[in-house]
């Protein structure tokens, strides 16, 4: 039986991977013995291109196409072995972040970045089957990073203002697959929606 991909989504700060690394001790989620992952991915030749590309004066394009290049090399040497051994998948950002932030980036390139970079995606990406986007207001993000003392080139409020629209957009678009978590609350309490809600897809599915 194919496995089942659940993803992580938010503007920077959101608190993603705060709360994928307390799904990792989770038992409840444990049980599930998922395998958990990440886009940009780490410790790949990818992964590694797309970091250097962050931090310095990249060309857009250029960035969209080394962040795609890694998700081409995830699915290929992670997410489809996976899922076809029928393992349970959490990736903390997948590819609903390089529509919601190279939909910003790519504006002074192209006409409609969303749709053109979502129909670059379209003939060959994995869609997931369960979203979590961790919403919460700019200003509280822009909050959290600078306490966490690293700044991206990506964390300016009008920009994350633009990111979170098009994140909000995506998942009224396709409500089925998308559950937007209030993540202003604490980290437990967002762990404890996700989990209750990943019981329940799972139960289901
Ligand atoms: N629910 C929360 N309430 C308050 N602070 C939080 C919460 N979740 C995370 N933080 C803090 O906010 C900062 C960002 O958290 P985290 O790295 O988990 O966010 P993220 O969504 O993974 O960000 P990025 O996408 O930029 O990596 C950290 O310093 C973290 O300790
Ligand atoms: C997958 C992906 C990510 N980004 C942006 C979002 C963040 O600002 C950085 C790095 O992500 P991290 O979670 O802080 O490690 O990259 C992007 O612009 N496009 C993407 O596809």
């Amino acid at each position: 039986m194919r496995g089942k991909l659940i993803t992580l989504e938010g503007i920077d700060g959101s608190g993603k991977s705060t709360v994928a690394e307390k799904l990792k001790k989770n038992p409840e989620i444990k049980a599930f013995n998922p395998i958990f992952t990440r886009e940009p991915t780490r410790g790949t030749l990818t992964g590694n291109a797309v970091e250097k590309a962050i931090q310095s004066d990249t060309d857009q394009l250029a960035e969209l196409f080394l962040f795609t290049a890694d998700h081409a090399e995830h699915l290929a040497k992670l997410i489809k072995p996976a899922l076809e051994n029928g393992k349970i998948v959490i990736s903390d950002r997948y590819s609903d972040s390089r529509y919601a932030y190279q939909g910003i980036t790519l504006k002074t390139h192209l006409e409609n970045p969303l749709e053109w970079v979502k129909d670059l995606h379209r003939s060959w990406t994995i869609v997931p089957d369960l979203t979590f986007l961790f919403d919460i207001r700019p200003e509280i993000s822009i909050e959290r990073c600078g306490k966490r003392g690293e700044q991206s080139k990506f964390e300016k409020l009008e920009f994350l203002r633009g990111v979170r629209e098009i994140f909000l957009k995506l998942a009224a678009d396709d409500p089925e697959r998308f559950i937007v978590i209030d993540a202003s609350h604490s980290p437990e309490y967002v762990e404890k929606e996700v989990v209750k809600k990943i019981q329940e897809f799972l139960s289901r599915n």
